[in-house]
């Protein structure tokens, strides 16, 4: 996968709150992370090396009108901080790619609660009472209870856990029909499916061996989190002057309690 090119994005310079979109549409944060010094070397350096792999083998970004992402976004997690369940959205190409950096994090996907769809019992549980329907999310919490006044599933469907220097590309259903969300916690606890009703999807494609041998003699893997930072590659489909048609601002201008 490579960065965002300028070659091929006719873009511009937009002052956004939170940071900066440059005209080849890469959102810097601001203030400028020590990360970024080199930034774009930095991304095109990460983008371009071979040791990142993907959960998921199937995912390509080839349907895109020219199949490159025209977006990049940067977020930095320290410790203990995450991401309520959301979707991305249909301002972009369904199809978002994640190369993680620093600390691993697992990211949970979601399903929404359906009457004519029921889930397993687990996941067909609401956290707390929700009164529905309603869209507004004042806290946090409401907000991982509900989107847009549909009900989240209190329990994660599944758990992607993402290493350092991996690639994660999240398309079809899972982009369209399902919410990821990164819990505010600083420890991931890895079980398999034998163990838990919410397992590591891909624990099979994990870099780390030490891993599946903790988990096989224990039953579980403890990764305690530090920072964090996500390089998160998306293809806008509509633009506008100033930076602010890239969807409802989510992405671009981050989610609450960062
Ligand atoms: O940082 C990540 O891995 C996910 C970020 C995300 O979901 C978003 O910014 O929409
Ligand atoms: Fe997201």
């Amino acid at each position: 996968m490579r960065s965002a090119d300028s070659q091929t994005y006719s873009g511009y310079h937009a002052r956004i709150p939170g940071g900066t979109l440059t005209k080849n549409n890469i959102l810097i944060p601001e203030p400028l992370p020590a990360y970024c010094t080199e930034f774009p070397n930095l991304v095109e350096r990460i983008a371009n090396t071979t040791d990142v792999f993907r959960v998921q083998s199937t995912a390509s970004t080839t349907s895109s009108s020219d199949g490159k992402p025209n977006q990049l976004l940067i977020n930095e997690y320290s410790a203990g901080q995450g991401i309520a369940p959301h979707e991305d959205g249909a301002a972009y190409h369904p199809a978002v790619a994640t190369i993680s950096l620093g600390s691993a994090q697992c990211i949970d996907i979601y399903q929404y609660l359906s009457e004519t769809d029921p889930s397993p019992p687990l996941t067909h549980t609401l956290r707390e009472d929700v009164k529905l329907p309603s869209s507004n999310t004042n806290t946090a919490d409401d907000a991982a209870k509900q989107h847009n006044g549909k009900a989240i599933a209190a329990v994660p469907l599944a758990r992607v856990f993402l290493e350092p220097r991996s690639l994660f590309i999240m398309t079809g259903s899972l982009y369209q029909s399902h919410l990821h969300g990164i819990s505010f916690s600083d420890t991931d606890i890895l079980t398999p499916s034998f163990v838990s009703s919410v397992p590591i999807a891909n624990l099979p494609l994990l870099g780390n061996p030490e891993i599946s041998r903790t988990i096989e003699k224990e039953g579980s893997y403890r990764s305690e989190r530090s920072s964090r930072v996500s390089l998160t590659f998306r293809k806008v489909e509509k633009v506008m002057k100033g930076g602010l048609g890239a969807g409802k601002g989510k992405g671009l201008f981050g989610l609450a309690k960062r």
